[in-house]
Parts: C-alpha cells; structure tokens; sequence
C-alpha cells in the first residue's frame, strides 16, 4: 500500500500525540529512513507539523477538509493536478465563476473530480453558499425530457398532466452554488437552450410558465462522456469556457493505479473494521488488467474481491481477511473457472450486511421510515439513484456469469431468463441481458427483503410514462410468479417498469438471409433511427438499417458513414448482393452516384422517404427472390400511393413561418424580417416571415401559440428570449455570427417538405434550374467548369427530360448526376497519359436494349460533349444513362 497514505493516516490516529521518525518505522515495520523521508513530505505538503528538538518530533495538522478532499482524490498530484488547478482558476474568475465542462471516458472520474473540486471552491470562496452543491444525473430522467427539464428549471402547476402543484427546480435550489449536470448530453436542445440563457443572463423560465421570469446565480459542471462536438449545441458548448478532459485509466501512470488500489482497499479495510491483506499475484492483477470501465470499474471489481474475501473469512476460512487471485472475478475468468469450486456467495452477505455498499434501496427506506418522511421529489430521486447505481456499478458484469450466479439467486435468474425470452417470443421486444443482469440484482435484494422478514416499508409509487414499458413490467411479474410464485407487489412492479427503457425495445436479430441491404439517411439526431426501429418493430425484423444525419454533421461525413455502414452490413451478413439507400432531401439525394463506385454493389436511392416506403422496402427486402430493382419499384409505389392518398384527403400541407420578435414587433422584429427574407433561397420560397411583439413584461406568447394553428412555426428569432416547447429559438446577434445563420439555413433545410413538393414543377422556370444547377456543380466539380457544362447540359437536357417525364425534383437530380459523371470523364482524359485511370465505371451487366427515338434524343448531347471536352463517352455510360433516366 502507499507508503506515505499509511503514514498520515497513522498520524490522524494519533490525533495530537507527536512522534518521531524511529517510533513511526517500528509502529508501521518501516525502516527509519524511509519513514523520515515520507514524514518530510508530509510537511512540505502542509500535512504535518514538524516539532523541532532532538530527536525531531511530528504531528498531523489539524484536520482541514480541504487537505483530506485532496488526499481523496488520487491523482491531485499527477493526471489530475493540471485539471484541478484550471478548475480552480475558473472558481476564482472575478464576479462570476466559468462555467466548466468535464470529458472522459465513462468511469475516469468525472462526477467525482467535480464534486471534489465544488467542495474546495465552496471552502475557499466567499460567494458560494457553504452546502450549495447540488449533483444531478440527467439520464436518470433521459426517458422523459419534459420531466428533466422540469427537475431543473421547475414545473408550474398543470404543465402536463399529474404536475399537480408548483415544484421548485434543482435551479432554484443551487442558488448561490454550484449545480453539477452529470450526463449534460441528455439534455434535449430545448432544455440546453434554457441552460445557456441561464448561464447567459441569470435567467430562467419553470417548465409551463413562459410569463414569470425567474433569476439564479448559479456556477455550472457539466459532463459528459460524449464527443461535445456531437451532442451540444455548439451555443450551449461555447458557454463552457473551460473545457477539462479526464484521461482514461490506461493513460494514467502505474503509480497512480497503484495509488488508486490501495485507496480503495483501505476504504473496504475501514467498512469492514478488520485486517484486510492482499495476495502478490492478486494485487498484480489489479495493476495491469485492462479495464475498460475505468477508475469506477477498478473500484467496483475490488470491492466485490473484497466481498468474496470477506466471506470466507466469515466462514472461518481464514482468520483475517485476505483478497486471493480467485476473488478478482474479471479476470482471467476462463483459468479459474477449472479451477476453483464455485463459492457461493449469499448476497446477504454483500447487501444487506455492513462488508461492501452493494446499493439497496430497501435499507434507505427502513432508515428513513425510522427517522423523517421525505418528499416525494426526494424519494423519486432516491429510486432513480438507486437504478443508476446498480447499473453503473454492475452492468459490466453481465458477460461474466460466474458473477451473476454469485449476486443473484439462480431460479430467480433463470425465471428472469425465462421472462425475457419470452416477451421476446410473445411481444416482439427484447430486453438486453444487461437489463436482465441490473433487474436481477434488484429483485434480489427485493427477496432478501422479504427473507430477513423486515417490517414492510412501501417504496413510493412512480408511474413510469411509457405504457409498452408498463406492460413488459407487468408480464415480467407475471412470469416470476408463474415461474417460482415469486409475488410482487403493485409498487414493485412500478419499480421494476423503471428498470426497463423504451431504447431496448428494438428488435436487435439482424436477418441474415436478406439479399438486398436497406440503408435509411435521414436528416435530423435521430429521425432514420426512430423511423427504422418503428419498422423493425413492426416487422418483427431488423431488415432497416439507419444512419442519422445530426445537424452539425456535414454531407460529406454522413457519405462516409454511409460507406463504412455498407461495408459493415457486407461482413455482417453475407448474403448482401445489393444496397436499396433510402433518404429525404437535400444533397442526400444524389448521394449514392457520389459513393456508388466505392462501395463496389449495385445501388439505388429513393428520395422523399415516408413510413409507407420504409415499411414496403422492408418488408419486400425479407422476399427471398426479389431484386433490387423490383423493390425499388414497389417501395416507389407505396411512396406515391401514399402521396395520392394524402392528396385525396385534401390534406393541406400547413405553410412554413419564421416569427421574429421584439418589444414592438415594429423595430428589430421588422428589420429582421426584411434581413432574412433576402436570405431565403428559391427551395425556401414558401416560408413566411412574420413580425410579432412580445411584451417583456408580460411575456405573453399567445400570438406566437395561434400562429401554430395556421403554420409550421420552423424558428422564432428576436430580441425577447422565447421559450414554446418544440420551437426553436435563435438570439438576433446570434445571427451576426456564422453559427447562427447557418442554423438558420439548416433549419429551413430540414423542414423543406422535399425539392420535389416544395418545388411544383411549374414554379420553378428553366432559367432557374440552370443557376441553381451552376451553384450544384460549383460545389461537386473539381476538373471541368460547372458553367460550360450547365450551358451544354440546358441545350440538351429539355427535349429528353420531356420524353422521360420527369419531374422537377428528378430533373435535378439528373443534371446533377450527369454533370458528376462528366466531370469524372475529364479527369480521365486529363489523366489519360498515365496508366492508371482515376475513375472507374462499374458495367452493369443487365443488357436493356436502346430505342431509335432514345437514340436520337441523346446522340446530340454526346457530340456537344466530346467535340467541348474532347473526350469519348463510353457505350455502357451510355446505356446507364437510359436506365437511369426510365
Ligand atoms: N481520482 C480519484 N480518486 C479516488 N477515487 C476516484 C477518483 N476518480 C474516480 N474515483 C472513484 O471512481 C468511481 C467512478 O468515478 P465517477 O463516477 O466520478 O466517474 P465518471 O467519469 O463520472 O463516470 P460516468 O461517466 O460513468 O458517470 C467513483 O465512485 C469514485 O469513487
């Protein structure tokens, strides 16, 4: 163990006696001179006083809370220290603590780093308010963004329905200290918005009250273990001027894992007041395995080495503790399992007995029932605690089954096993083992409750929001009790519904007989995922697979993405012959002519997705001898059938409006109104803009609620910060900056119906798509110039696009195509010298045979291009074109 943590702690237990280097060596079996130098640094380190005499004497300094918060924090004087020092600049900026935002790997110690550093700033600073330091999780409320928000900022009475009364927010709460967001990413946009203008301006709305402005002068820790790039909003990112990385566990030095072993043994040695030793082989283990969980999996899987040392040594087994190789159960699993006979470790031992904080939710409410009620926001807060902990703690252990024969009762886990499959089987949703693996740990501890025969104590009743979830809650007690007559109570079940989350109900068996791959692109965080799993639920297969195009991620990210996905898909199931692309709008559209030759498969895309389509793609992709072109038409059809029935219904497609606000609605509101009418392009002709006053005073957006009737209200910009749910607002000197206009110009991107719908045919004149075709092939050609090619393809393209019917949107889309493809062509003939071509066209070896009349519609075109460009357009090119254009 580390030298110099034994001899501090050894001086605290002491308490004021002094005592001289000899002493300490022979108290502790050290040699003098090491025990000299450790005490030396002890002092240097303001740890220990020195008393000078002869000999020279020491003692520890009076306990400090700040010196022991660093003594706790292993690393403080490694990885950690530049992290700590930053962290403690950003509390001491003049007027204001910076917000900060923690990175890392889940486990590196984030939450904790946070909470360690709060309390130091708290201790050294005289703003902050001595116990203001409010930690708060926010996946333990990811299911249910409103009530998220809500337990930040507040709800006002009636916001939805069962907000019964006014509830105060974590906000309000941390007034005048420090509110930690664990998981900050979890935060839906509307939420992060609030969250800036808070930070912004030290203001805040509750949920469901847009009128009453509330103030907080609040410090922020956020973390998160994602890339923030990806999951904030670069406005909410930018608020966090400082920005501390963790580093992983495999990054950090032998020293300080080695410090960190020995922290948490002494911290298990104390809970179990006993002598606890470690053998070599066992603590070499701990200092060289991979651990991929971190400083949190470290802790947890020396905890449980702890238990199951302790257990037999409460056997009699040994006469003091001592932690054996075979304790350490991530590793090396496969060699101990010949090894050693099974122990069988009863969980009394670990949950409800005093040897390790195996988490239990049953103590806290036998305990808290003996002393005060709590309110019912704190019990809430107790349970989702509580799931997060045994998920946290445990959830990496679910591979391991020797672990989960020693934590759960095998007929409870076999009977949990059973339930699984079976609403797999009846349902069509499966729960993922380690859903199974963290449910089983907490029925456990449910029937350990019940054996030790403890006076009841209800745990609170929280209706989980989603019904699917309550209905799996209930048939899993179903077969509990029909399985081994295990009862649960009405509550339990409750309970249980919150160990289950909706995420889990994707049928996760990919097909691997399907001959056609179905790739959905969509616009949007998680539009293609939500689209596919509705499908894939709904087909019972997982035959749709999604890539989602997030708002910040360029065009050509998402063709990469797309491409790995292929080829992923290609290993995956080995059948794939084909890839039918399913996309929305925008460049997405010609995406598949862009990445068609580096994915080396037949492809085809279909623009304009809707659920119809999906659900036809789908469902003819599990049609054994069907071809891609074959689906490609009945997916079309189910598209435009869909289409005409919409039509029919005389459907009316509500119009796109931009409100701007201000005070008058007549100053900023009309100036910007006017700035971003110029801004919108052709494809954004139909957007209205309007000018609304918000009063500040009264905040009443009743206007902006009764445009909704008539419009889609895509944006509300302005001066008055406005909060309505699902709208997105945008400060007007955001838009004096890059960032915000080009949320802006995504904004009016995503919410166009599609260039086929939002373009009639007759709307857009042929001069029109020759500049908008020039500004298309500005951004995808590189060897020819885009303005002679536009000028070839508008002389010939008009008389074939007649024949071939095509819309708008298609006609588009084919320019673009073309002006791709001879774009490749010039760059072949630019490198025709050398041996290598730079692009290759994939034949395709499905003969169709060419009309005269197609003939004599596109020899006319190819001449203009050779005689241009001096280059010969290939016979197969030419028949792709045929293909393409029927
Ligand atoms: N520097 C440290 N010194 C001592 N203990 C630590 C240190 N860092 C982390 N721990 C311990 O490791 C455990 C995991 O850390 P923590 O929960 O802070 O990680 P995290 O990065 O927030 O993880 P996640 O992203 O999964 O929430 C904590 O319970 C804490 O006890």
């Amino acid at each position: 163990m580390s030298r110099i943590l034994d001899i501090y702690q050894h001086l605290k237990e002491l308490k004021e006696e002094t005592v001289t280097a000899v002493e300490v060596g022979e108290q502790l079996n050290i040699d003098r001179s090491t025990a000299s130098r450790y005490l030396n640094d002890l002092v240097k380190r303001n740890k220990v006083l020195k008393i000078p005499g002869k000999p020279v004497r020491y003692a520890v300094k009076s306990s400090n809370s700040s010196d022991s918060e660093q003594m706790d924090l292993i690393g403080s004087e490694e990885a950690l220290r530049p992290i700590l020092e930053t962290g403690m600049a950003a509390f001491s900026y003049p007027s204001r603590p910076l917000p900060i935002l923690f990175t890392g790997e889940t486990g590196t110690g984030k939450s904790y780093l946070a909470e360690k550093l709060s309390h130091l700033a708290i201790e050294q600073s005289d703003i902050l308010d001595d116990n203001a330091f409010i930690s708060f999780n926010c996946a333990d409320y990811a299911q249910n963004p409103e009530l998220l928000i809500g337990q930040i900022f507040g709800i006002k009475k009636g916001a939805f329905t069962g907000a019964d009364e006014d509830k105060k927010g974590l906000v309000d709460m941390a007034h005048k200290g420090i509110l930690f967001l664990d998981e900050i990413h979890r935060l839906p946009p509307s939420g992060q918005e609030m969250l800036f203008y808070l930070m912004d301006k030290g203001i805040f709305h509750r949920l469901g009250d847009a009128t009453k402005e509330r103030t907080a002068d609040i410090a922020i820790i956020g973390a998160t273990t994602e890339n923030p790039n990806e999951v904030l909003l670069p406005t909410l990112l930018r608020r966090f001027s400082i920005k501390l990385n963790i580093p992983p566990l495999r990054e950090r030095t032998y020293r300080e894992r080695e410090k960190l072993i020995d922290y948490f043994l002494r911290e298990e040695a104390a809970k179990m007041s006993v002598t606890l030793s470690i053998e070599k082989d066992c603590r070499e283990a701990f200092l060289t395995y991979d651990c991929p969980g971190n400083i949190g999996q470290l802790k947890s899987d020396i905890q449980i080495a702890c238990a199951h040392a302790y257990y037999r040594y409460l056997n009699n087994e040994n006469k003091s503790v001592v932690i054996k190789l075979e304790d350490f159960l991530s590793y090396n699993e496969n060699d101990m399992e010949n090894k050693k006979e099974k122990v069988s470790l009863d969980i009394n031992h670990v949950s409800e007995g005093t040897s390790t904080d195996f988490p239990n939710i049953y103590q806290h409410f036998d305990s808290t029932s003996k002393n005060s009620k709590e309110s019912t926001p704190m019990l809430e807060k107790v349970v989702m605690d509580y799931i997060s902990e045994l998920n946290q703690k445990y959830r990496h252990l679910q591979n391991q089954r020797q672990s989960w024969n020693q934590l759960i009762d095998k007929d409870l886990f076999n009977a949990l096993q059973y339930a699984g499959e079976e609403l797999k089987e009846s349902f069509g949703f499966s729960i993922p083992k380690s859903q199974l693996f963290v449910l089983g740990l907490h029925l456990q501890n449910f029937r350990n409750h019940l054996r030790n025969d403890i006076k009841k104590v209800p745990i609170p009743v929280m209706i989980h929001p989603n019904a699917t979830c309550r209905q799996a809650a209930n048939q899993i007690a179903y077969y509990l009790n029909e399985q081994i007559r295990m009862k649960l109570p009405p509550e339990e079940i409750e309970l249980i519904t919150h160990f289950i989350t909706p995420e889990n109900y994707t049928v996760d068996t990919i097909v691997n007989d399907q001959r056609i791959a179905v790739l959905l692109v969509m616009h949007g965080k998680s539009t293609a995922s939500s689209m596919a799993e509705v499908v894939n639920y709904l087909l019972g297969n997982h035959v749709i697979h999604a890539v989602d195009m997030p708002l910040h991620i360029t065009a050509e990210e998402t063709y990469e993405q797309v491409k790995t996905r292929i080829h992923q898909l290609r290993t995956e199931m080995e059948n794939i012959e084909s890839v039918l692309l399913l996309v929305d709008i925008g460049s997405l559209i010609t995406m598949g002519d862009t990445i068609k030759n580096d994915v080396d498969l037949p492809l085809k895309t279909i623009p304009s997705v809707n659920l119809p389509m999906v659900m036809e793609a789908g469902r003819q992709s599990l049609v054994s001898e069907q071809t891609l072109d074959g689906i490609y038409e009945n997916a079309r059809e189910a598209m435009l059938k869909f289409a005409k029935e919409e039509e029919e219904s005389k459907y009316v497609q509500k119009k796109r409006l931009i409100a701007t606000v201000c005070f008058t609605g007549e100053g900023a509101a009309q100036l910007l109104e006017d700035w971003i009418k110029k801004q919108l392009s052709h494809s954004d002709k139909d957007v209205l803009i309007r000018s609304v006053r918000v009063d500040p005073s009264t905040n009443d957006t009743s206007v902006l609620h009764e445009l909704q009737d008539y419009y889609e209200v895509i944006a509300i910009i302005g001066t008055v910060p406005v909060s309505i749910e699902g709208i997105p607002y945008i400060p007007a000197w955001e838009l004096l900056q890059e960032e915000g206009v080009s949320r802006m110009h995504r904004l009016l991107e995503i919410t166009r119906k599609s260039l086929a719908t939002s373009m009639e045919s007759n709307e857009v004149e042929r001069e029109e798509i020759y500049h908008l075709i020039i500004g298309g092939l500005q951004e995808i050609i590189t060897y020819g110039n885009p303005k002679s090619i536009a000028n070839i393809l508008q002389a010939s393209i008009p008389p074939i696009c007649e024949y071939y019917h095509w819309d708008t949107g298609r006609e588009l889309g084919m320019w673009m195509h073309i002006g791709g493809l001879v774009d490749r062509l010039i760059a072949n003939r630019v490198q025709s010298n050398s041996d290598k071509l730079m692009f290759s066209f994939p034949v395709d070896d499905q003969e169709i045979t060419i009309t005269d009349k197609e003939k004599t519609l596109w020899e006319p075109f190819y001449e203009k291009l050779e005689q241009k460009f001096h280059l010969t357009v290939p016979d197969h090119i030419k028949t792709e074109l045929v293909k393409l254009s029927r």
